[in-house]
């Protein structure tokens, strides 16, 4: 369940999961998309778990990167073989995250982005608390939010419509998360979340060697000192 610290240091840890969450419009897919671009440009890399959506692509998006599209039969295929991690009906769509790709990254100690909305959030945190990190993401005001949507110019006007009037639902679940963003300028919300992935990277529980760690700085001051 563990591996080096991707930056070089001593000690080993468990992978974490980092969830990103909001209504929609508000940022969360262009803090994720610019904390993986980061990321990546370094050894200190985490990945983003790749949903599947019955949704209807977007112009911007690219099937196997930003989600993988699937039709509501194969969807629910994989929902009934477990193969799904958590899944939600969310805005009328069905979206899930496979469970394997998950699993074999905590084993081999790497960290993984989700983009999920409140009630998968829940099912993740139900089934795996220790190793999830939640972060829920506000605009600033409901006028930006809806700016933010049609300058989006991806969803048709209902669809904004649909969107906005379940932002008033979502947003009862802050509760329910670790840290809270008020995405005013991206660039400062994405070095938020940089700063929180780099504190939660540092969690003792995630250690899994300190113990040895501690017990061989030990022994070499005892012999420092004499
Ligand atoms: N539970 C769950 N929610 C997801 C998953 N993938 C995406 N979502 C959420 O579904 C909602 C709609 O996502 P999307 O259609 O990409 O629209 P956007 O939020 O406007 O970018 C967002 O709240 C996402 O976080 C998933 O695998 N599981
Ligand atoms: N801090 C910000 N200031 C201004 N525009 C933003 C900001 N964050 C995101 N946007 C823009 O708002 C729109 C919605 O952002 P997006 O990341 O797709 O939201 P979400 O994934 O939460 O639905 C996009 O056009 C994006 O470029």
């Amino acid at each position: 369940m563990s591996s080096e610290m991707p930056d070089g240091g001593p000690l080993k840890r468990r992978g974490l999961i980092l969830i990103l969450s909001s209504p929609s419009g508000a940022g969360k897919t262009s803090i994720s998309r610019s904390l993986l671009g980061e990321e990546n440009k370094s050894d200190n890399s985490i990945h983003l778990s790749v949903s599947v959506t019955t949704r209807k692509r977007r112009p911007s998006e690219v099937d196997g990167v930003h989600y993988n599209f699937v039709s509501t039969r194969q969807f629910e295929s994989m929902r009934d073989h477990d193969d799904l991690l958590e899944w939600a009906e969310v805005h009328g769509n069905y979206y899930g995250t496979p469970r394997e790709p998950v699993e074999a990254a905590l084993q081999a100690g790497k960290d993984v982005l989700f983009d999920i909305d409140w009630q998968g959030t829940r099912q993740v945190l139900e089934k795996m608390r220790a190793d999830t990190v939640a972060v829920f993401v506000l605009p600033p005001t409901a006028a930006e939010q809806r700016a933010r949507l049609e300058r989006r110019a991806e969803d048709d006007s209902d669809v904004i419509a649909r969107r906005l009037s379940n932002a008033r639902d979502e947003i009862t679940h802050w509760t329910e998360y670790d840290y809270v963003l008020v995405n005013t300028d991206l660039d400062e919300s994405v070095a938020k979340a940089r700063a929180i992935l780099n504190a939660e990277r540092c969690r003792r529980e995630r250690l899994v060697d300190l113990p040895d760690f501690i017990a061989a700085l030990d022994r070499d001051l005892a012999a420092e000192t004499g």
